[in-house]
């Protein structure tokens, strides 16, 4: 029964201060809130005083306090999917499985709560392998596989490495880049409900520009009390302007929750 031990590093998200959190995420992976063409989205990621989730590209900067670090592990838990960039997989070398107390591989059943990794990687640039820590994860079961979304064909040794732990490249889109409405759509497709997207930087403002902002359901911000300094990974999306070229805001949260985190604070919102 060794899954039954709680681990030394799981994490704990306490009910009082769950609660706050949990109106602005869906209920459960069995979420009505998703469509067929569209899973419900949750935009989560920790920036700086001055808009930066990292310190320079390629640089993982830790920014959320262990009370706001354990809030993301807890919306791991309830979400389906886990979506990053692949400049954040080749920086951060990211576990991305949740290692919240009583999940699946930290005190719980199988994989249960845990969710589904998905790497944007149009290129195969991220050079996946056995020593990745996301691989290495999958194959002890302490996290699913990543699904890799690619534009063309991997070569063999990649596919097995990930076939070989579950995971797989799934080639979608026709054109030069992968497109929101066709990565929702495909996450959709194959049964996922939920998507948290942690970032990085070009995968958040682009998903933020104003053509696709309102494929945004909630949006999960934890605010560290620093500032990194010019050169960071800055959230800063595209301009808007009306048909007469005058500039308005991008957008705007609804439905506003400030929560309070150890030292940090997490903005909760709706778009
Ligand atoms: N503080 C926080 O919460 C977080 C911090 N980070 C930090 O962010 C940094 C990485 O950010 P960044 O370098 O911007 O990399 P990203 O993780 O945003 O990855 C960007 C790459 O993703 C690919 N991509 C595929 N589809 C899209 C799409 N629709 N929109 C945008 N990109 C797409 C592109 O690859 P290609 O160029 O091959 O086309 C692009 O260059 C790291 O330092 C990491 O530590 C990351 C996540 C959260
Ligand atoms: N919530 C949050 N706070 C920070 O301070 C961060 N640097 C990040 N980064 C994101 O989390 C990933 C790392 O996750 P693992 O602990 O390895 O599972 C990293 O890749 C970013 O997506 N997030």
């Amino acid at each position: 029964m060794a899954n039954m031990t709680k681990p030394r590093e799981a994490l704990v998200f306490p009910p009082d201060k769950s609660s706050s959190i949990d109106l602005y995420i869906p209920p459960s992976s069995t979420s009505s809130q998703s469509t067929p063409t569209k899973p419900f989205v949750t935009l989560t990621y920790a920036t700086s005083l001055d808009s930066s989730l990292a310190l320079s590209p390629g640089v993982q900067t830790a920014l959320s306090g262990p009370e706001s670090k354990a809030m993301t592990h807890h919306l791991r838990s309830r979400h389906d999917a886990i979506l990053i960039g692949c400049g954040t997989a080749i920086a951060d070398d990211p576990s991305l499985n949740c290692r919240i107390e009583g999940v699946g591989g930290y005190g719980g059943k199988g994989l249960e709560g845990q969710p589904r990794p998905i790497v944007l990687d149009p290129r195969g640039r991220w050079d996946v392998n056995h020593e990745s820590k996301v691989v290495k994860l999958a194959a002890e079961g302490r996290g699913k596989a990543p699904w890799v979304f690619t534009l063309g064909e991997v070569g063999h040794e990649r596919n097995h490495i990930l076939e070989d732990v579950g995971g797989q490249f799934v080639r979608i889109g026709g054109g030069d880049v992968l497109e929101w409405d066709d990565i929702l759509r495909v996450l959709a497709e194959k049964g996922l409900k939920s998507v948290m997207i942690e970032g990085g930087g070009h995968v958040i403002n682009s998903l933020l520009s104003p053509k696709t902002a309102h494929l945004v359901d909630t949006v999960i911000i934890t605010l560290a009390p620093t500032w990194l300094g010019k050169g960071g990974v800055a959230v800063i999306p595209d301009e808007r302007r009306d048909e007469q070229g005058t500039k308005l805001a991008v957008g705007r949260l609804k439905d506003v929750k400030w929560v309070p985190l150890g030292e940090d604070v997490v903005l909760c919102g709706r778009m």
